[in-house]
């Protein structure tokens, strides 16, 4: 056993050729023989079951026995390699004449190889019948797979127009919620505007309510003063009244005074009257006199005594005049203060209007502050009915809005459910993805023919190229013709001439996002120089159907990333780009742009910039002072991809016009972490060119020219050699023998995925290139390499995310 095969983890029970060996193993324990001689060892592999024949004679002696016991007794008998090759090679005994003992040999002989034909046929039955077995569970794995990721999609798109529903919903939701907000702020605001106006009018009503309470104290104290001054001025005209009264009293006593006055007068001239009477009487009585001068004597006195009366009466009647003056002075200066009173009524009048005219503006005012006041508390009170409305609205708005974030979070939930269901589907759907390539074999071969090309001889000569319509070989089987020959090959996928760029993606879609799942996955193209390799890689960028490969997985990664940021998966990406040439390593994202005169320098004279290749204990591979560009778009790799290819060595060969001139290898690290699980995923995506093969017959290359194609033609070589090596399981597989082979060793013979891609081109004329491609890509194909390992972790704490 190999070292390689020691270090190998033990063999799955699905895989196909322990299976085989198993099956091997049981027969031969049914015909219970017990010759089981190195079959279980041997024919473990299901490849090479027989071992080298050490002992020919032996071996034809055992094959005799074998034919002449077991054969006769249970009709079918077993053979190993040695026996076969020993009864292949048996030599008939005996005299050189004795014919009939020859004949009995080759009669036995014939009888022995019968046998053997026989075993031999019914193993290849066995064979195909198991083969027919793994088609079945393949197809049904398949078939599982389909349904899953059906039923995944439809839940994905049904969960996205859920999403969808929802977010619209609470948007509207979160509109009216703030709608309704921005209302009950205006009508908190319209109502704390209000407030204060109402504050302000009531503290308004209370300074007028206070001036009105003084308006009415003055009132009240300017009405009592009017009061008092109309009780004053009632009494002053009850005076003026008593002083007009005891005025004409005094009149009335003027009046009689002077009535009395007339009496007195009168009296007086009555008395005159009665002097002359008395004098006509005093002459009467002169003669009298005598007698009479006493009675005149008398009247003498008499008359003294009436002058004295009259003095008397005048002095009365004086003192009646002063007093009369003086209750007329009195009256005067009693009219004057009344006047004066009547004065200063009619002032406090005045001031009792204008303090009433006053009075009534304030109480105007007051009137329509209270009017205000009442439309103040009429606007307040619908305020407040319409802040209560608003409440109760928002109460129900934001009750509606609880139920539905109910409803929301309940769909949420139900969503988180779903992912769970989704990220457990999305594990079953890798694994069974991982069971297919596993059954499918770990390096998968897919071969593709370009259409043929004006320049190529077509109608010159018959079509080198048919694919079988057998059913087993559908889409895989394709057959060269040459002079009627027909060189059959089945390949794991088989893309004709007819298949569009977008097919051929749809059939590595899968193994590109195996990438994002943390593997190693390396996708090649090879084949002759013009059949379509670059094609097939890069296509052309500038047509979106022509797009190839590369630029496709790009768009897929970034787009699934994407995607799984809603699992909770954070990726980081870095790409890096380099070719070989001439078996020196460039890098094209350097921005050093003299690297290319470096490396015809280093061509030339063995020195420049030298990138070392180094592989770590993961199968990780390094490549010193190699450009590592951060990249998170598409936008950002297709501009890297196109300097690359602006520094690509590219030249004109016979045989395509823009010949790759190097192996192109482009490579993208992907570290993805899951915030929610902790997991950690490490995942490398190889997407490589190969410079195409070509015969220097054919190329009619010389020079530079000649010395390109003699790299790629020894760089191509051992990449073969190492796929022999590895076919044949040799303990020493030559990675180190070229850059390209020791670049792809963790690919090769590591955990990777691996896909090569073989191109053809249909021209006759290349059909030799073409049957050389085919026949090494089948070899590939049963090549078997590591199963694949996914570079997978829990994060800790502290650790970042890094390259490893
Ligand atoms: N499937 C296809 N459909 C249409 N045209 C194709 C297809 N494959 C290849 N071609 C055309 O064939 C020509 C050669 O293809 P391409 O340059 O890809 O070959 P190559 O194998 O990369 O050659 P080299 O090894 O010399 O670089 C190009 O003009 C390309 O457009």
């Amino acid at each position: 056993m190999s070292t390689r095969s020691q270090n190998k983890p033990p063999r799955s029970p699905s895989s196909k050729n322990s299976r085989i060996g198993d099956l091997h193993l049981e027969k031969r324990r049914k015909v219970g023989t017990g010759r089981m001689v190195g079959v279980a060892n041997n024919t473990g592999r299901g490849r090479q079951p027989f071992s080298s024949v050490n002992n020919r004679q032996d071996a034809a002696a055992n094959a005799g026995d074998l034919a002449g016991t077991e054969g006769s007794e249970c009709g079918t008998v077993e053979f190993t390699k040695e026996e076969v090759e020993a009864l292949l090679n048996e030599k008939f005994k005996g005299k050189k004449f004795d014919l009939k003992g020859k004949m009995e040999q080759m009669n036995d002989h014939i009888r022995k190889l019968k046998l053997c034909l026989q075993w031999f046929q019914e193993v290849e039955e066995g064979h195909i019948k198991e083969k027919e077995k793994l088609c079945n569970t393949l197809e049904s794995a398949e078939r599982k797979c389909t349904e899953t990721e059906m039923a995944m999609k439809k839940m994905e798109v049904e969960l996205n127009l859920l999403i969808t529903e929802l977010t619209a919903k609470t948007t509207l939701l979160q509109e009216n919620l703030a709608k309704e907000e921005s209302e009950k702020l205006d009508a908190i605001e319209c109502q704390r505007r209000e407030k204060e106006a109402k504050v302000v009018a009531e503290k308004l009503q209370a300074s007028l309510k206070e001036e009105l309470e003084k308006a009415e104290q003055e009132k009240i104290s300017a009405n009592q003063r009017v009061t008092s001054l109309n009780d004053m001025y009632k009494r002053l005209q009850e005076y003026n009244t008593s002083l007009q009264q005891y005025n004409s009293k005094l009149q009335t006593d003027l009046a009689t005074t002077n009535e009395t006055l007339k009496r007195v007068e009168n009296e007086k001239a009555t008395i005159v009257q009665n002097l002359s009477t008395l004098r006509s009487h005093y002459n009467a009585l002169q003669d009298q006199l005598t007698a009479s001068r006493a009675s005149q004597d008398e009247a003498v006195k008499q008359k003294e005594t009436l002058v004295k009366e009259v003095g008397c009466l005048r002095g009365e009647l004086q003192q009646v005049r002063e007093d009369r003056d003086r209750q007329l002075t009195q009256v005067q200066s009693l009219t004057a203060e009344i006047a004066r009173y009547r004065e200063s009524t009619g002032k406090s009048v005045a001031e009792l209007d204008n303090l009433t005219l006053k009075s009534n503006a304030l109480e105007e005012t007051c009137s329509s502050q209270r009017e205000q006041i009442r439309i103040l508390q009429h606007q307040l009170a619908a305020a407040t009915e319409k802040l209560k409305m608003s409440d109760l609205s928002a109460l129900e708005t934001r009750a509606e809005f609880e139920e539905k974030k109910r409803v929301m979070s309940e769909l949420q939930d139900r969503l988180a459910d779903a992912e769970l269901q989704l990220i457990e589907g999305e594990k079953l759907r890798k694994k069974l993805h991982n069971t297919i390539l596993e059954l499918k074999g770990n390096i998968r071969v897919f071969c593709r023919v370009r259409p043929l090309l004006p320049d190529d001889g077509a109608g010159t000569e018959m079509p080198v190229v048919s694919y079988p319509a057998s059913m087993e070989s559908q889409d895989r089987g394709i057959e060269l013709i040459q002079s009627g020959q027909k060189y059959p090959f089945t390949f794991d996928k088989v893309f004709t001439h007819e298949t569009s760029q977008e097919d051929v993606f749809v059939e590595i879609s899968q193994l590109v996002q195996s990438a994002l799942d943390g593997y190693k996955v390396c996708i090649f193209a090879y084949g002759q120089t013009g059949s379509g390799k670059t094609y097939t890689m890069m296509g052309m960028p500038e047509a979106p159907e022509k797009k190839g490969l590369i630029p496709r997985s790009l768009e897929q990664i970034f787009q699934t990333s994407q995607l799984l940021q809603a699992q909770g998966w954070k990726y980081k990406m870095q790409a890096s780009m380099l070719e070989i040439y001439n078996e020196t390593i460039r890098d094209l994202l350097s921005v050093n742009r003299s690297s290319a005169l470096d490396l015809v320098r280093s061509e030339n004279c063995g020195v420049g910039k030298q990138y070392a290749i180094k592989h770590d204990a993961n199968g990780n591979t390094h490549v010193s002072d190699l450009t590592i560009v951060d990249v998170c778009s598409i936008k950002e790799v297709s501009s890297l991809l196109q300097q690359a290819a602006q520094s690509r060595s590219v030249g004109k060969t016979q045989m395509n016009e823009h010949s790759s001139r190097s192996h192109f290898v482009f490579t993208l690290r992907i570290s993805g972490v899951n915030e929610n699980t902790e997991q950690q995923v490490q995942g490398v995506l190889n997407l490589i060119d190969l410079a195409g093969s070509e015969r220097l017959s054919r190329s009619g290359a010389t020079g530079d020219r000649l010395k390109e194609t003699q790299a790629i033609n020894k760089s191509l070589s051992c990449l073969s050699d190492v796929i022999f090596a590895l076919a044949k399981k040799e303990d020493h597989v030559p990675f180190r023998n070229s850059k390209l082979t020791y670049l792809l060793q963790p690919c090769l013979g590591g955990d990777s995925k691996t896909l090569m891609f073989v191109n053809i081109s249909p021209d006759p004329s290349s059909f030799g290139e073409s049957i050389c491609s085919l026949r090494f890509a089948a070899r590939v194909n049963s090549c078997e390499i590591g199963i694949p390992r996914r570079q997978t972790s829990m994060r800790s704490l502290d650790s970042r995310l890094s390259y490893g």
